[in-house]
């Protein structure tokens, strides 16, 4: 089963999400691949899809939400998941933090199957005018590598539980009635 993982990310920080889940669902048994959108061919080519954001003001960085847009179709007909990556404390290792509304609505949009928050990155040397004015305050790596593999866990077992009720479906219809 082909799984691709795309991401936008200004950053860097989603973008190492991406590259762990990969690594994580490819432990799992299953053929992943973590691409940034521009890299991303046919989406068609793929079994099921993950699309992660770093957040900023609680949007999704644009990278993911063109992909999302871009291919809507694609996306509908094929299970997908999203993962957000933002806060910049341990709320989200401690609790589960839902998407945010235009993270909702873009799920709505391709009726995603499900949605984790991570913690997000911010290094001491970031650019950006605002991104430096947080780095007093906020700056730390508040990803947790056990949170995304136990992420990346659950969404291997639906993927093979899909895949088996399919198989099992397919073998029956394929039983001719008598
Ligand atoms: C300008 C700015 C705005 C941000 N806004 C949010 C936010 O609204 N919610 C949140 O959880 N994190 C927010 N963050 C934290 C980022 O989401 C975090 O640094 C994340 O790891 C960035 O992803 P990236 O490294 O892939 O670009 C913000 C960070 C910056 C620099």
């Amino acid at each position: 089963m082909r799984i691709l993982i795309t991401y936008g990310s200004k950053l860097g920080g989603t973008r190492e999400i991406a590259g762990q889940l990969a690594s994580d669902l490819r432990d799992e048994g299953l053929d992943a691949q973590a691409l940034a959108p521009e890299d991303v061919g046919d989406v068609r080519a793929y079994d099921a899809v993950i699309v992660g954001g770093g957040l900023y003001a609680n949007r999704w960085h644009r990278h993911a939400r063109r992909f999302v847009h871009r291919h809507a179709q694609e996306l509908r007909e094929r299970p997908v998941w999203f993962f957000s990556s933002g806060p910049l404390d341990d709320s989200a290792s401690r609790e589960r933090i839902p998407p945010t509304a235009q993270v909702r609505a873009l799920m709505e949009q391709v009726g995603a199957r499900g949605h984790e928050t991570f913690g997000g990155r911010l290094a001491r040397d970031a650019r950006g005018f605002i991104a430096r004015s947080m780095v007093r305050e906020h700056a730390g790596d508040w990803r947790d590598s056990g949170q995304i593999a136990r992420w990346a866990r659950g969404v291997a077992a639906e993927l093979r539980e899909a895949a088996s009720a399919r198989a099992g479906f397919e073998s029956a219809s394929q039983e001719s009635p008598r």
